[in-house]
């Protein structure tokens, strides 16, 4: 039976549909066109009650003005003008109001009655949160209390009302469930429609104060982190441009992932780049980075025989210690910057070197070196330019006085003139003088603050005598550590645990400059960054606005990265708001069983996911030599089942390359995906890369790098078991290469011939 709301719905569809075209058109065509278009819009159209009011509506819309990206918005958005609506009945007003909720608001031009209300609007806050009945919204500081007595969801497809249904408390979220069930583009795509509570929070949480997820795998950390980002510009729109965000991803794989929701969250023109790729732009940097990737890899890979020191070098440079030992390090730097000398014009004295030193260490104790270098010149040729004349009428009065003397003292009319006119050629040459000394006064005067370079202050950090100065006691790894920077500096070449404290010195040498300075920063999989990272960003920046996402559990850089969220809260932010999101709507439950069950077997006690209740297949193990022959045929089933992207993940980047050998002779269109390359839906791929991506359908791999039983590897495999939506499969020799003979039985399955 048609629900009885069918027609009023269509027709409010095909309203707002008329009133998006007669917009469009107003801005595209002249008058005449317009005039006509209206008509035939009228025409087609069937209203009945409203069609008052629609009708007058519809010719407001001619006087509009949009702004280019307005106009643009609005044509993408004419096929699916709103997703939901709520009926609200707000307290002081008499009678229930309807409101449709889409992507961006549009107000009727004359009444400025809400046509369609944006999802990031106060009063939109009332869809995603809470439930039917009493609510209240907040909106410029006011709070507003009513009744919803209706929320409806909309599936609107080209243009077309496809279906709608309404949520109450015990019905579950189809929508979601839709949703959850399609596929994955290699692109993330936006949720708007359908964010949960628990994810509402965290988008609307305080904007001016710094905060921090911990989300399970999958639990919609970068989609809400982006989505935030799209509110913070919206509800912020008269202080902050999109430029003015900057986004850090782990990798550019990642910022092409991201890429594809950003101009749908109007938040295209924020900067996205990676932590290595924005510390080498600010500081001019340009030299080769060992990665965080290569020394992993290295070590998985069993190629490094010094492993374990440089893990720990890792570890200790972005760690709380190292920051320490930089103060004290940038303290002796400061120290150079003491000067002896007072500042002077014809011996007479301007500024005193004890004023100047307060100027510096004291006054501008807040800005960088060179600021305070370049503030304290200026000072300085101002206070000459207000004595100069001072000194230079003293000294011609001294000379003045004396030619007073030689006049009225010298009886020898011969010996008067020339001492007259040797005292008054005197006078101008000194004079002269004077004013010759004072243009280059002030810059001679500034040559006693040391011209510094960053690279060169880093270097001069490991050498024996300043770094040995600056530890207490000798110690085996901090030589070693020593040796190794400074060798690696001499080669021009860096870690890329350098780079934060590259950052860092930076920041008290010369600041970050204009183009390059941020005023939100978002950080996603935060878990991988080192203390010492977060914490140069945050003294750069200057500003508490960060967005702080990340996954302990799959913290596979622990030797260096964060150990646990409360390290930030007490060491680098003030007042952090902490959220934490369960539930996840990536995979299905018995995929996510299996990796909460392979993190179990971890004694560290990590927070696992809960899954939002979407069955799927159980996880398969294929044996290696039954894969081959099944592949091509499994291949094109899945296909045929409507699975479009499709990811081999190993445990290493050389298994990576194994696998499109071992795949030869085999016609796929895999291809092994290295970080600078375009994604496609065939990827071969180690699990780092991964990380933070998904795909339909995984297929782990494992030939010559199984995973075992020790921290790292766990959670290399947990990120790789995680990145599926539909179905996993693990092809390896034998069962024990993915931990299964660890896992209860129950939770796979094995393929068999
Ligand atoms: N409310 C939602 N409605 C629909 N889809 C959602 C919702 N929340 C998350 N998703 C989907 O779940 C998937 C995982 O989201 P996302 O990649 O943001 O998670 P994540 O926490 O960053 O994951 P990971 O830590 O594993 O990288 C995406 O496909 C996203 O579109």
């Amino acid at each position: 039976m048609p629900h009885p709301d069918e027609k009023y719905e269509k027709d409010r569809l095909s309203f707002t549909k008329a009133y998006m075209d007669q917009l469009i058109a107003s801005q595209q065509s002249g008058q005449e066109a317009l005039k006509k278009r209206q008509e035939d819009a009228l025409a087609k159209l069937d209203f009945k009650d409203s069609s008052l009011r629609y009708q007058e509506m519809l010719s407001h819309a001619n006087f509009m003005k949009m702004s280019k990206d307005q106009l643009e918005t609005l044509i993408k958005l004419r096929n699916k003008p709103y997703f939901a609506r709520i009926d609200f009945h707000r307290r002081e007003k008499p009678e229930r109001e309807m409101f449709y909720i889409g992507k961006t608001s549009l107000f009727d031009r004359e009444t400025q009655y809400p046509i369609i209300l944006d999802w990031r609007s106060p009063l939109a806050n009332v869809y995603y949160e809470g439930r039917l009945g009493e609510v209240s919204y907040e909106a410029h500081g006011e709070t507003y209390e009513g009744d919803v007595s209706l929320k409806r969801q909309y599936q609107i497809e080209e243009g077309e009302l496809i279906d709608f249904r309404d949520i109450d408390i015990t019905t579950k979220d189809d929508l979601l469930q839709e949703s959850l069930s399609q596929n994955a583009e290699n692109r993330l795509t936006e949720i708007v429609a359908t964010i949960q509570e628990e994810q509402n929070q965290v988008i609307r949480a305080d904007l001016r104060k710094p905060i921090i997820v911990q989300g399970a795998a999958g639990s919609g950390k970068t989609t809400i982190a982006l989505h935030r980002i799209s509110y913070f510009l919206y509800t912020m729109r008269e202080i902050f441009k999109p430029e003015e965000l900057l986004i850090l991803a782990p990798n550019r794989l990642f910022i092409q992932y991201i890429s594809e929701v950003l101009p749908e969250l109007g938040v295209q023109r924020s900067k996205q780049t990676t932590f290595a790729g924005f510390v080498k732009e600010v500081t001019g940097i340009d030299w080769p980075v060992v990665s965080q990737h290569d020394v992993l890899m290295k070590v998985m890979e069993g190629e490094n025989s010094d492993a374990s020191i440089e893990l720990w070098t890792a570890g200790y440079k972005g760690s709380r210690e190292f920051k320490d030992l930089l103060n004290r390090y940038i303290q002796e730097v400061k120290k150079s910057y003491r000067i002896r000398e007072d500042f002077r014009l014809a011996g007479f004295k301007i500024k005193s070197a004890k004023a100047v030193n307060r100027l510096f260490h004291k006054e501008y104790d807040y800005f960088p070196y060179e600021v305070r270098v370049q503030k304290i010149k200026a000072v300085l040729q101002s206070e000459l330019l207000r004595k100069k004349k001072q000194i230079l009428a003293k000294v011609a009065e001294k000379y003045d006085q004396e030619l007073d003397k030689a006049l009225y003292g010298l009886k020898d009319p011969a010996k008067r003139k020339i001492r007259v006119s040797f005292l008054i050629t005197k006078k101008e040459e000194k004079l002269k003088e004077i004013k010759k000394e004072s243009r280059s006064a002030v810059s001679r005067y500034m040559k006693q603050f040391p011209k510094v370079k960053l690279m060169e202050i880093y270097k001069q950090l490991y050498t024996e005598d300043v770094f040995n100065s600056l530890i207490d006691g000798k110690c085996e790894e901090l030589e070693q550590l020593r040796q190794k920077t400074e060798q690696h500096l001499k080669n021009k070449k860096l870690f890329s645990e350098d780079l934060a404290a590259l950052l860092y010195i930076q920041t008290f040498l010369t600041g970050i400059e204009k183009e390059y300075q941020a005023k939100k920063i978002v950080i996603d999989e935060a878990q991988d960054y080192t203390f010492l990272e977060i914490y140069s960003l945050r003294r750069a920046f200057q500003t508490d606005l960060f967005t702080i996402v990340g996954d302990l559990a799959q913290g596979i850089y622990r030797y260096r990265g964060l150990q646990n969220w409360q390290v930030l809260s007490d060491g680098v932010f003030r007042k952090v708001n902490y959220h934490t999101l369960q539930k996840t709507y990536r995979t299905t439950v018995e995929i996510m069983s299996l990796a909460n069950e392979l993190l179990s077997s971890m004694s560290e006690d990590l927070p696992k996911a809960e899954p939002v209740v979407r069955h799927g297949n159980l996880p398969t193990f294929i044996p290696k030599d039954r894969w081959k022959k099944t592949f091509l045929k499994q291949l094109e089933e899945l296909k045929a089942d409507g699975m479009k992207s499709f990811a081999i993940v190993t445990k290493t980047k050389k298994e990576a390359a194994l696998v499109e050998e071992e795949l030869q002779g085999i016609p796929t269109e895999f291809v092994q995906l290295d970080e600078q390359e375009e994604m496609n839906d065939y990827l071969i791929l180690p699990a780092y890369l991964a990380k933070g991506l998904e795909f339909d359908v995984v297929y782990l791999f494992c030939h010559s790098y199984h995973y075992v039983q020790q921290e790292i590897d766990i959670k290399l495999l947990y990120v790789a078991m995680t990145r599926p939506l539909h179905q996993l499969f693990m092809v390896g020799n034998q069962a024990e290469d993915f931990l299964l003979d660890r896992i209860n039985s129950d939770l796979y399955t094995t393929l068999e011939s």
